[in-house]
């Protein structure tokens, strides 16, 4: 996240860490959200090489043991199967994982909220994108969950030709646009928007530009979880 603050400790209860195994260590690359006891939401572009992940819940500080983490491991990855690694444009970025056991709930594990099928959010709709993601391009990942108020931008406006132009598509939300963004590690973290006094999970952190995270008139791109609350029902039941 660049710009914003660092969160509230847990003021984000389903936000995940999702990290991968190497050379004896867990190293962060993803957010997720949680949408089950036993199941996470996140990009299809974060599991589409086969590692061992882990999740971990109820996290704040990813270098510190605050006693309120929860270490899940992963036993299936479900990639949306129209999802093209080489073309995030076309979207379908989105994937789930199901925990190999359920994850206790409590006042810092918590169920995300989706939104229902469809709904599409109108400009400027209060959002805030979370994540451990660098905090500028080029810099490095956050130690502490960050989060930065990211109104939505609509569809005309994100595909304006000095925008994201056909590059998004109405199957993304857009969000921001201005100093503050997502960045690298944010990706498949959620965008939690103010919906009737709730915050709902309408995003899951796609892409930015490759020109820098938060280049002005290129918002945030994120996953429309609405379109595709029929895939997600199909897996989880
Ligand atoms: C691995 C990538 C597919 C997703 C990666 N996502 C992120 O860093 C995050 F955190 F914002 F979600 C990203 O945007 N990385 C930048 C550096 C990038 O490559 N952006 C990008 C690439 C291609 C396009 C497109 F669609 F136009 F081809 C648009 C943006």
């Amino acid at each position: 996240v660049v710009g914003g603050e660092v969160a509230q400790p847990n003021s984000w209860p389903w936000q995940i860490s999702l990290q991968y195994l190497s050379g004896g260590s867990y190293y962060h690359t993803c957010g997720g959200s949680l949408i089950r006891a036993n199941w996470v939401m996140t990009a299809a572009h974060c599991v589409d090489t086969s590692r061992t992940w882990r999740v971990v819940l109820g996290d704040h500080n990813l270098n510190t043991n605050e006693g309120r983490e929860q270490y899940m491991s992963v036993s299936n990855v479900y990639i949306h199967p129209n999802w093209n690694s080489n073309n995030v444009a076309s979207g379908y970025d989105i994937a789930l994982l199901r925990l190999s056991s359920s994850a206790t709930l409590n006042s810092y594990v918590k169920l995300a909220t989706l939104p229902p099928s469809g709904q599409v959010l109108p400009h400027n709709n209060p959002c805030y994108i979370t994540g451990w993601g660098r905090t500028s391009t080029g810099g490095s990942l956050s130690a502490q969950l960050k989060q930065a108020y990211l109104p939505v931008v609509d569809y005309s406006t994100c595909t304006r030709s000095d925008w994201w132009g056909s590059t998004v598509k109405n199957t993304m939300v857009c969000a921001g646009g201005g100093v503050d963004s997502g960045c690298n590690g944010d990706s498949g973290g959620p965008l939690n928007c103010q919906v009737s006094g709730q915050y709902v999970v309408h995003g899951v952190t796609s892409f930015v530009s490759s020109l820098g995270c938060n280049t002005t008139k290129k918002p945030t791109v994120f996953t429309r979880v609405s379109a595709y609350s029929s895939w997600i029902s199909g897996i989880i039941g």
